[in-house]
């Protein structure tokens, strides 16, 4: 069975897929993917920086990650050519590896953590997806803690998505993770079993 994966920034999308790959589930990260593409010498990064210029490489040639960040969560058309350049790519490789490992063990859940999945017009890939949930409040505290960021830049990242409020109204099956991880994996065990699938 394979299951897209998605919510927020900072909602607890990798924290949930943690426990669901504890449980036996496969996990294909999008945003991993996204890393991988991102790498010096993959034709992606070089596009990018032909775009946006040697300036937000770092002195050993790896991405400048904050600087790009900064540029693209605070520009729109930016940020919409960042997407053109890297989401094909992405898209694929994400495809390619959750069918391969649903050919492999097709009796087992595979999860496809895709942060993006409904603004890269993904959904109709997946007969179900599980939407991560939190409210805005805890997503910015959430995220200005992990990150280091000011409330602005984070308010930044949470406007260039969809609003957490519509994923959570568009999802199939829903996790609140605003208590303790401890009722997320409650919550977790509870849709294993309405899956039916194996303990
Ligand atoms: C802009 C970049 C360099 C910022 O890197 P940084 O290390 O700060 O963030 P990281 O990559 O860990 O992403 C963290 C979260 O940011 C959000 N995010 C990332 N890219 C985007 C985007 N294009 N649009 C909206 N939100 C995004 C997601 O919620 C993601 O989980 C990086 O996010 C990037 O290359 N983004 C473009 C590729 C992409 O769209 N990735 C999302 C995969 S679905
Ligand atoms: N239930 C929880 N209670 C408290 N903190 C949490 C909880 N779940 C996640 N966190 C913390 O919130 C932050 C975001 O969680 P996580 O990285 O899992 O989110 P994410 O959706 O994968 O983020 P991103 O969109 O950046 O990939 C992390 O620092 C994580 O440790």
């Amino acid at each position: 069975m394979i299951m897209g994966l998605t919510g927020g920034i900072a909602s607890g999308k990798s924290t949930v897929s943690a426990i669901l790959a504890e449980k036996g589930a496969k996990v294909v990260d999008a945003d991993a993917i996204a890393r991988e593409v991102m790498l010096p010498g993959h034709e992606v990064l070089a596009a990018v920086v032909k775009y946006f210029g040697e300036g937000i490489l770092l002195p050993d040639g790896t991405l400048n990650r904050n600087k790009l960040g900064e540029i693209v969560f605070n520009d729109p058309e930016a940020l919409k050519a960042l997407n053109g350049m890297t989401h094909p790519a992405i898209r694929r490789i994400t495809r390619e590896r959750m069918q391969a490992f649903d050919r492999e063990a097709p009796e087992r859940l595979v999860i496809a953590d895709i942060p993006l999945l409904y603004e890269s017009g993904q959904e109709d890939m997946f007969e179900r997806i599980l939407v991560v949930y939190v409210p805005r409040d805890i997503q910015l505290e959430r995220l200005m803690k992990r990150n280091g960021l000011t409330r602005e830049q984070a308010e930044a990242r949470l406007d260039s998505q969809m609003d957490i409020e519509l994923k959570r109204a568009k999802a199939d099956y829903v996790i609140n993770n605003s208590g303790d991880v401890a009722d997320t994996e409650r919550q977790i065990a509870v849709l294993w079993d309405r899956l039916g699938l194996p303990c």
